[in-house]
């Protein structure tokens, strides 16, 4: 089939959205390091490689105490006067006999024989070799009992989610070393435009880029290795070339995405072959948005696939976002971060829902993407559509908290509409 001979769908935002989720599959996985695994998400389930805690351990620094008090003080390591039985001694403590308390630190592997851990600010040591309290300790109290978290082997977390520094410490204190996680995406960005200036102030019909500074950043916020920003002006042939022996496995285009004279992105993907998965997006601003996926290697080569391979070979995905800067964010949120989670093995996002504080006007068939504060606390917590948000314009958005999701015809004070969390 000619790519062109099949019409892609013009979808409805939320459509669009769960479209470019589905467009991709998880990378490969790979092995790294804890401190190299942040906002990497986990390829397979993090199962415990030991009883958390590991042995029975003290909860408070005091004295471990066995059978109801008063109690005779025995030796630790250290003697009863010193410091007892600390976190991390090598050896074994001795067992408790009944009626003894020996000096113990919070951490520490409490004894056999052990009934409680008695709290320092509790006990009242009566200088002739013994120990009482006012308040006896119930059995168990201060005690962190051996595998109270969890047991070797149990399910700590599922595959498919995001590492961030709590699953590290829980990954560290569970015993590992390193983690399976999802490769980050790879992203390429393509800044096309003869009028984009990179520096100094705008001049004779030229503008400064908003995109190239910004694109960037906002992938990697969303997990993307990104691996290059280019300008490329408007030259046709440089765009074909950078698409055609990229790398990545997403590259973002920025402008170009309209009908004008000097748009090459839509004739440049048909002259490679790519397929138009959405063309265009019900979404205001930022309707002209596309995405494709480019064709595999073996296929740009001409070779069939692989005799036996049953899985479809990884086709590199391509982004189009239009040039005015508010529309490229619609389009980043709407098409690349779906797409990015994909790839990076993550669960299709399920966006809040927040009250609007005042009427938001709607497009008459599209959905509207509105930058909002936020307002208030609790059941009076309300979002507000900020000034400046034109499709030119970046004012309004870099005050905002998130972006609202208007549908079709607007929407009344106090409804309840959905809200894209800005990824920092
Ligand atoms: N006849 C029609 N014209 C246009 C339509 C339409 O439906 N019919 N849609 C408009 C909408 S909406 C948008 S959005 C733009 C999309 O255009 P492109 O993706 O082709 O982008 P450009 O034409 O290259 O640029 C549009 C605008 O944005 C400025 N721009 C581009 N890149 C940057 C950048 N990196 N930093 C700052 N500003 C940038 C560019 O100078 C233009 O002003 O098409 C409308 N036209
Ligand atoms: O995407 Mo355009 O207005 O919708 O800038």
């Amino acid at each position: 089939m000619r790519p062109d001979a099949w019409k892609p769908p013009r979808p409805e935002w939320a459509e669009a959205v769960t479209l470019a989720f589905r467009a991709a599959a998880p990378l490969p996985r790979t092995t790294l390091p804890l401190d190299r695994a942040l906002g990497h998400t986990l390829a397979a389930p993090l199962r415990a490689l030991t009883d958390l805690p590991s042995f029975d351990t003290s909860a408070m620094d005091g004295w471990a105490v066995s059978g109801p008090g008063p109690w005779e003080l025995v030796h630790g390591p250290e003697g009863a006067e010193g410091h007892g039985i600390l976190a991390g001694d090598m050896s074994q403590p001795p067992p408790l006999a009944d009626g003894k308390a020996v000096r113990i630190a919070t951490g520490a592997r409490v004894p056999a024989g052990t009934s409680a851990v008695l709290r320092s600010e509790y006990a009242e040591p009566t200088g002739n070799g013994r120990l009482r309290t006012a308040s006896p300790p119930q059995p168990g109290t201060d005690v962190r009992p051996r595998g109270q978290e969890c047991s070797k082997g149990d399910e700590l977390l599922p595959s498919g989610v995001l590492i961030t520094p709590a699953v590290l410490g829980l990954s560290s204190a569970a015993g590992y070393d390193a983690l399976d996680a999802v490769r980050r995406p790879r992203a390429e960005i393509l800044v096309l435009g003869d009028e984009l200036l990179p520096s100094g102030l705008p001049h004779d019909g030229r503008i400064r880029d908003a995109l190239g500074p910004m694109v960037g950043p906002w992938l990697a916020a969303l997990g993307a290795e990104v691996t290059a920003t280019r300008r490329l002006g408007d030259d046709a042939e440089a765009l074909h070339e950078a698409i055609a022996t990229t790398t990545a496995d997403v590259v973002l285009t920025t402008g170009g995405t309209a009908a004008g004279p000097v748009d090459h992105l839509r004739p440049t993907l048909r002259r490679l072959g790519a397929e138009l998965l959405v063309q265009g997006v019900r979404v205001r601003p930022g309707h002209p948005m596309l995405l494709a996926a480019l064709p595999d290697e073996a296929r740009k080569a001409g070779r069939p696939a692989p005799e036996g391979s049953e899985r479809q070979p990884r086709r590199t995905h391509l982004v189009g976002l239009p040039g005015n800067p508010l529309a490229a964010l619609s389009g980043l949120v709407t098409l690349a971060a779906p797409l990015l989670r994909a790839l990076a093995g993550r669960a299709e996002p399920v966006p809040q829902q927040a009250a609007l504080g005042e009427e938001v006007p709607g497009h008459p068939h599209d959905t509207r993407l509105v930058p909002v504060l936020r307002e208030g606390s609790g059941i009076r917590a309300r979002i507000r559509p900020l000034r400046f948000a034109g499709p030119a314009m970046l004012r309004g958005i870099a005050s905002a908290d998130a972006l609202a999701v208007i549908p079709p015809l607007g929407a009344a004070p106090g409804t309840d509409v959905p809200v894209l969390e800005l990824p920092w």
